[in-house]
């Protein structure tokens, strides 16, 4: 650590470090739904190990979907709040979100000036993840006029190019020059975000008023769930500052938390569009109880595979809808040959359960792959007529599943089944909140729209208990025989998602 990193050139207070509950004020709008504003500081904050504060600059009406409508409250109000805390409160440090409007950044700027808090972190709020303005863009100067009284700002790619006045970078190299520039002009240290870049890796740099640069990377986490990444991540910045006094330790150790945070966000079940990251994932993963830990584990195992779906080019061409309509129809007719099978292998999960619960649950399913085997020929095959024979993938993935119901207990029969239910909600409720932000007609739109179901979901959650129960009825070698049979069926997932290209090629015209 240098001394730079402690006593920050651009402010003369020292920062109050080494604080095991720093006390911090989220200055923020607030968010309803919990996922961004000042409901995510004030989680992020906690889980961090801060006492978390919150003055509210505005009020919005939203949900994972988007902002509905937005209330600033009058200036002078908030500066009433923040002055309520300094007359009594010390402050660590000072996390500052949305602010809409200039008369709101003005009373903010007023009273950091006076009370001069130890850290503050400013993250420039001006478009949701939904795309929803926050921010009025005539407040740019305002905005601007706090920089010096920031040790931190943490502009996405977007918002980096408004504040210089310039186009949005197109690269990682554009953003981290002009995350140098705005920290030269201002004399601000600058935490680039690049979660707007696409690839494989979220970088994210560092860049110090000297123009010195520390870069992070972290494996891009394929999942809806992004609403308020950017309000939690500066928050915890904020808090781990005021702990440690380190702005390069506190925004490795931010980022690793998110990543968690991202990854562990689908037990949240929040909302159908962008939903919450998981805040307290570190708390409720130490005390979650016992009994669902062997589908964690399982899930866990397959992490690989999640990965690997997500990047596979029949799912990026389906959800950009560019996919070309053989692969498509190869996929679907395949999907047919395949869930006559699944039905059967369900048949035999009901056949082997030990309660009433079990046995009608499986039996239903069984009902309902036959449901949806008709309902694929009537409404699709029909329009994308195609000579399918069973192919390679199919054919694998079902003698898998047959051997495992010829053979096996029940908990391995639950635990082969279940990848298809799982992995299926999974990509359907990422490829459905892609579909909501896609805009114009998508020409695989109606069938997107049925892929997100609340009651496959729900389906998917019920099979996930019964898998943890058989789990702890069975023995060490029936769980180690249950890991495997699921393990086999995640890849098969892949594998079959990823059949149109391999069994087709490159078809020479798109769709
Ligand atoms: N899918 C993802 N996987 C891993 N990290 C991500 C992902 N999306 C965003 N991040 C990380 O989250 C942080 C916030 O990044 P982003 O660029 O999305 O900010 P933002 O647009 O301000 O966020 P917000 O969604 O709150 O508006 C960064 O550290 C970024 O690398
Ligand atoms: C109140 C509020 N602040 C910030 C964001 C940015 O995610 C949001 N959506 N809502």
């Amino acid at each position: 650590m240098t001394a730079t990193t402690l006593f920050p050139a651009a402010r003369e207070t020292p920062a109050t470090t080494a604080r095991r509950h720093p006390r911090i004020v989220s200055i923020a709008g607030s968010d309803p739904s919990g996922g961004a504003g000042i409901q995510a500081d004030i989680k992020s904050i906690s889980a961090h190990g801060g006492y978390a504060m919150a003055a509210i600059t505005a009020l919005t009406a939203q949900n994972t979907r988007g902002v509905q409508q937005v209330h600033v409250p009058p200036a002078a109000f908030l500066r009433a709040q923040l002055d309520a805390l300094s007359a009594d409160i010390t402050i660590d440090a000072v996390k500052i979100g949305m602010l809409g409007s200039a008369e709101v950044m003005e009373a903010v700027g007023g009273w950091l000036a006076q009370t001069r808090p130890a850290a503050v972190v400013l993250d420039p709020v001006m478009v949701a993840t939904s795309g929803d303005v926050l921010m009025p863009p005539e407040a740019l100067a305002a905005l601007l006029a706090l920089l010096p009284h920031t040790d931190l700002v943490t502009p996405n790619i977007p918002e980096l190019g408004a504040l210089l006045g310039r186009p949005e970078a197109g690269d990682w190299a554009q953003a981290v020059a002009q995350g140098r520039e705005l920290a030269a002009a201002h004399n601000v240290r600058v935490l680039v975000k690049g979660g707007h870049l696409p690839g494989e890796a979220c970088l994210d740099a560092l860049v110090e008023a000297d123009g010195t640069v520390h870069e992070f990377t972290a494996p891009r986490i394929h999942t809806a769930n992004t609403h308020g990444t950017g309000c939690s991540l500066s928050s915890a910045v904020a808090t781990l500052q005021a702990q440690t006094g380190d702005w390069v330790e506190s925004v490795r150790t931010a980022k690793a938390w998110l990543v968690g945070a991202l990854e562990s966000s689908a037990v949240l079940e929040v909302g159908a569009g962008a939903g919450p990251v998981n805040h307290l994932h570190g708390l409720w993963g130490s005390a979650a109880p016992a009994l669902d830990s062997f589908s964690r584990l399982l899930w866990n195992d397959c992490a690989p595979q999640r990965q690997a779906i997500f990047g596979l080019e029949f799912i990026r061409e389906l959800a950009a809808g560019t996919l070309h309509r053989d692969h498509f129809a190869y996929y679907l007719a395949q999907d047919a040959l395949y869930l006559g099978a699944y039905s059967r292998v369900l048949a035999r999960a009901s056949a082997l359960a030990p309660t009433e619960a079990e046995q009608k649950f499986w039996a239903s399913g069984a009902q309902g792959c036959l449901d949806v085997e008709l309902a694929l020929h009537r409404d699709w095959l029909s329009r994308y007529p195609i000579e399918s024979p069973q192919g390679p993938v199919t054919k694998h993935y079902v003698d898998h599943l047959q051997a495992v119901a010829f053979a096996g207990t029940y908990g391995e029969v639950v635990a082969a089944v279940l990848p298809c239910y799982w992995l299926y909600a999974e990509v359907g409720r990422v490829l459905h909140a892609d579909y909501l932000r896609y805009d114009g007609a998508h020409p695989y739109g109606s069938w997107l729209e049925t892929y997100a179901d609340d009651d496959f979901a729900q389906a998917t959650a019920t099979a996930i208990g019964f898998l943890d129960g058989a789990a702890r009825n069975g023995s060490g070698a029936e769980r180690a025989r249950m890991r495997e049979a699921f393990a086999h069926s995640a890849q098969y997932e892949v594998d079959f998602f990823d059949a149109p290209h391999r069994q087709l090629g490159a078809p020479a015209a798109r769709p």
